[in-house]
């Protein structure tokens, strides 16, 4: 593999079950050092692909090359330089944090002192020495999460593949999980992970595509995106009189853009004070007004109609 190729190279990647397609033709290349995201909601094919990169799932179409090399004929030596952090938590609730860590290193082959050294790293590098003797069984969400992460990394990897990182966890905890990935980022480990989570994606990743109905529907980085795809501010508007829609027309030619979601109007403008002023000026009395910046979600809304998280 050459020093140029990219770690990861997808083109026209497709993944049938049956009839359905979950993964529709997607190209992509992620480089060596990346952290590189896919963004999508529930069921737009982000694991099906994690799954095709992490070899556990045969592409049905187009090309993969992960590593230089083709992950239906040479799974097991891909699998070696991948660490891989699922969605579900797979870890031995009876075993201690410790053992999970060097059981796991066994797997690979990796000598019983270098396995419980490592571990030892990794235990302090997820802030878990304190419990390192203990069960898995009843530690928190955010631990089980942060060894689960230590054991993708026992096996020192090229790419870590991360899928929702932080789902199901508190703010806390998913705070102390961006710290870590945020440090492996900084050691120049390529990171790939999935979320559903627009502050995640802003917070992570260098580059990433939207993912919707199978398809890549946007890349670039966070603030390529937004952009491409927004403005500047946003203006969140609630009315309490009147139903939202009647004041679409009334709003009509403020800003560049205008979302009418359930329970509020968002106006897209480049200056969201401006934009409030000409809504006074209009004699309309919004009950609440927001202005703040453009994010991602505001992305997938223009791309997509919807919005990320229901
Ligand atoms: N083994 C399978 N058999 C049949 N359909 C599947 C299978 N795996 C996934 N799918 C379907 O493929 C679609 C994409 O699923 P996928 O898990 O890749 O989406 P996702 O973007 O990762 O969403 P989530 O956040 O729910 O994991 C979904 O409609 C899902 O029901």
């Amino acid at each position: 593999m050459s020093v140029a190729e990219p770690l990861i190279a997808a083109h026209g990647l497709v993944k049938r079950f049956g009839d359905f397609t979950a993964v529709a033709g997607i190209d992509l290349e992620v480089r060596a050092g990346e952290a590189f995201g896919f963004l999508g909601p529930n069921g737009a094919g982000k694991s099906s692909t994690m799954r095709m990169i992490g070899c556990v799932s045969p592409p049905t179409g187009g090309t993969l090359r992960v590593l230089g090399m083709d992950p239906v004929r040479a799974g097991s030596a891909i699998r070696a330089r991948l660490g891989v952090c699922p969605q579900q938590d797979s870890l031995d609730p009876e075993l201690t944090v410790r053992e999970n860590l060097i059981v796991y290193a066994r797997y690979f082959g990796i000598p019983r002192k270098v396995a419980r050294q490592r571990a030892d790293e990794l235990i302090e590098f997820v802030q878990l020495t304190e419990r390192a003797d203990d069960t898995v069984e009843p530690l928190s969400g955010g631990m089980k999460r942060r060894l689960t992460i230590a054991r993708a990394l026992v096996n020192e990897p090229a790419i870590v593949l991360l899928d929702e990182p932080t789902t199901g966890l508190d703010p806390q905890a998913r705070h102390l999980v961006w710290e870590r990935l945020f440090q492996l980022k900084q050691r120049g480990v390529t990171l790939v992970l999935t979320t559903h989570y627009m502050d995640e994606a802003e917070q992570l990743c260098d580059r990433l595509v939207v993912m919707d109905g199978g398809k890549i529907v946007a890349e670039g980085s966070p603030r390529q995106l937004i952009e491409r795809y927004s403005t500047r501010e946003v203006v969140e508007l609630r009315f309490a009189e009147a139903a939202l829609d009647t004041y679409v027309g009334k709003l009509e030619g403020i800003g560049e853009r205008l979302e009418l979601l359930p329970d509020r109007i968002l106006l897209y403008a480049a200056d969201g004070d401006l934009a409030v002023a000409a809504v006074a000026d209009r004699a309309l009395r919004p009950s609440s007004v927001l202005v703040r910046r453009s994010g991602l979600e505001d992305v997938f809304l223009h791309l997509t109609g919807r919005t990320l998280v229901d």
